[in-house]
């Protein structure tokens, strides 16, 4: 265990010596947090901005913030400030990476999901139009990996940066209950905030259908997305949140290309470019990532409802999954990505989420399925079979318990 506890009351929590402390490889760039990091002391959403401004000011020449801010804007959240960043690229590639021994299993089982979102579902059908109701709720499941060897989060980020339309990201965490290094590792095709000088840039993803090896299969998926209705209105949930924090902060905002299907190597999703000015090109990133957190994408509508039924309905604490991971330096400059498509990973065992937006008109064990496909590229980056999240919703379907 590398993380030494410091007696600093301020900005100084805990540091962290020759390791890695955050890494992002992907369209928006390269960032390395390595040397001696210092944690920014944890905190809640409601202190962040504070904390920010703090750490920036104990801070060196060229330092940078990275890390992640948790699902529960209540819980604290995990910042390192770097001494160095060097913007030396990660290398990607497909280095073989053969676990031994593995197994999978998903918690809650997939029935248990399915149970979930009917559940959801009865809720949204049960106060259509009357004030406050559901419209949305995304739900997350997650698969635990257990392994005969440590988990090698070095050659996994490499075969995660395989993929160009995803960032590739590691970020230490604070250790695991048992004292193990924890760090959250995946490969997020979501961006949720850029910004350069005035400049803002989000890339809200919601909306999905699995890729398919066969092109006119595939083509046929992508098609199918762009022409679902239940989709669009999972989309524009999303787009419209955005838009309306986003807009006491900006002069100018909108959407040049409306709303596009796009793919990563395992999914094709709906996605919308939202491009503003910044009134203060000061505002620091990670401040514009928290005031967005939780987007419809991971949360739902209305926001606060939703939060509490995803504490209710789902049995495993999202911990930093569908928080937000990404970095940014004292300029204000930097990028933050929602963290999907990643797994907690701790010595020998990794948990792995996915979540699917549940509206009117979804599927349970379509949404089981979808979260099954979402599993994919990671499992594939693990050297696992990718679709192995959806042994279970094959087993259910085939009436197999
Ligand atoms: C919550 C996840 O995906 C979000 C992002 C893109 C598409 C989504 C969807 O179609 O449900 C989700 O909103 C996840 O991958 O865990």
């Amino acid at each position: 265990m590398n993380i030494r506890l410091s007696d600093s009351t301020s900005a100084a929590a805990a540091r962290l010596d020759a390791q890695i402390a955050f890494a992002f490889n992907g369209p928006a760039g390269c960032v390395l947090g390595r040397g001696t990091a210092a944690q920014v002391a944890p905190g809640t959403a409601r202190t962040l901005a504070a904390r920010i401004d703090d750490a920036f000011d104990e801070a060196g020449p060229g330092q940078m913030i990275g890390g992640a801010l948790p699902f529960d804007r209540a819980a604290p959240d995990c910042l390192w400030l770097c001494d160095t960043t060097a913007p030396a690229p990660i290398t990607a590639g497909t280095e073989a990476l053969a676990l031994r021994d593995w197994s999978l299993t998903p918690e809650p089982a997939v029935r248990d999901y399915a149970r979930s979102v009917a559940q959801a579902l009865e809720i949204m059908d049960g106060e259509p139009g009357a004030p406050g109701a559901l419209q949305k709720l995304v739900l997350a499941r997650t698969l635990i990996l257990r392994a005969a060897d440590p988990i090698p989060v070095s050659a996994l980020m490499a075969r995660l940066g395989a993929d160009p339309s995803a960032t590739a990201f590691r970020v230490q965490l604070p250790p695991a209950p048992d004292g193990q290094s924890r760090q959250l590792c995946g490969a997020t095709p979501e961006l949720l905030v850029e910004k350069r000088g005035a400049r803002v840039l989000s890339h809200p993803l919601a909306g999905s259908a699995r890729r398919q090896i066969d092109p006119q299969l595939d083509r046929a998926a992508a098609a199918g997305l762009e022409k679902s209705g239940k989709d669009h209105r999972e989309h524009a949930m999303v787009v419209e949140a955005i838009l309306d924090t986003l807009t006491p902060w900006c002069r100018d905002l909108r959407c040049p290309e409306g709303t596009r299907v796009t793919s990563t190597r395992s999914m094709w999703h709906l996605g919308t470019r939202i491009e503003g000015r910044l009134k203060d090109a000061e505002t620091p990133a990670v401040v514009l990532a928290s005031a967005l957190h939780p987007t419809p994408a991971v949360g739902g509508v209305p926001t606060t409802r939703a939060e509490g039924l995803i504490r209710t309905l789902e049995p495993v604490a999202r911990d930093f999954y569908a928080g937000a991971v990404g970095w940014c330096d004292a300029r204000g400059d930097g990028a933050w990505y929602v963290a999907i498509r990643c797994a907690e990973i701790s010595g020998r065992q990794a948990r792995l989420y996915a979540g699917a937006g549940i509206v009117p008109g979804s599927e349970p064990m379509a949404e089981a399925a979808e979260t099954g496909a979402k599993f994919g590229a990671l499992l594939a980056a693990l050297g696992l079979p990718a679709d192995a999240g959806l042994a279970g919703v094959l087993r259910m379907e085939e009436g197999v318990n």
